[in-house]
């Protein structure tokens, strides 16, 4: 995916958030963007998101679907848990019906079903929010401030559904105002400042291999469930060489 040239304003007179900005993100890349409150990372979400139109430049190759999960989650809105995902995965046009099922239970969602979206706590309609982005299946999930308001077992899987995301070739953007970039290694960074934004290193971090063996039949199965625990599965071989 490509940004290029893009530039961005809230309405025809308003100060330029965001000038001439071109970026690339590989398949399978996952980028951090940062910067101070206020310096237009949600907007460079919601443009790369195509939830916003750029004033000038393009958005080029953006993968689909989209999964765009909202810094607020707008919680104002007639449904149940259960109404309200089955209704996006409708509009989403969603071939699987599991899928709604299977992240309402991965997000711990099951006893909030019933539930109406304006009696949710702040991170229960977070889950919803993220619930209602994956279960599409994201090609591209955008994730604006993902950390806030949810508990720490929720904090715990945003890393591997983002590392279950990239390793199926997709793409993910993530805002932090607070750099907790440590949390996604082998991200990029984006830098937001005075309306350009700066690419920055991969943060690999300190990484280790750790070396398993498992009968060969299990090996696909072992291999998935480590990545869907947000590990960097480098090597799969058949036989044990030294
Ligand atoms: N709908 C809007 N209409 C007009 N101005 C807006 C709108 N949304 C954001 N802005 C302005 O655009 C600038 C960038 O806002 P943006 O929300 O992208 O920043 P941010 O870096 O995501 O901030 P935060 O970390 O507080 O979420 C700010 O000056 C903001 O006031």
């Amino acid at each position: 995916m490509r940004l290029d040239g893009v530039s961005y304003r809230y309405g025809r007179r308003g100060a330029w958030v965001l000038r001439d900005v071109s970026l690339d993100l590989p398949a399978g890349g996952t980028a951090v963007v940062l910067g101070r409150n206020g310096v237009g990372k949600s907007t460079l979400l919601q443009l790369a998101a195509g939830v916003l139109r750029p004033s000038a430049g393009a958005v080029r190759e953006r993968p689909g679907p989209v999964g765009w999960v909202p810094e607020r989650f707008p919680a104002d809105q007639p449904f149940t848990v259960d109404g309200y995902l089955a209704a996006m995965a409708r509009v989403q046009r969603v071939a699987d019906p599991a899928a709604v099922g299977v992240w309402i239970d991965r997000l711990g969602l099951t006893p909030y079903r019933a539930t109406r979206l304006g009696e949710l706590s702040k991170g229960t309609a977070q889950k919803v929010g993220l619930a209602q982005a994956l279960i599409p299946g994201p090609r591209l999930l955008v994730l604006d401030e993902p950390w806030e308001g949810l508990d720490a077992a929720a904090r715990d899987l945003v890393p591997a559904i983002v590392g279950e995301v990239t390793a199926a070739g997709g793409i993910v953007l993530v805002s932090d105002h607070r750099g907790e970039t440590g949390r996604l290694p082998g991200a990029t960074t984006w830098t937001v400042a005075g309306g350009t934004v700066t690419p920055g290193e991969a943060t690999p971090g300190e990484t280790a291999i750790i070396e398993i063996a498992v009968p060969a039949a299990e090996a696909e199965d072992a291999a998935a469930a480590l990545r869907a625990a947000g590990h960097d599965v480098v090597a799969v071989r058949a036989k044990a060489s030294v």
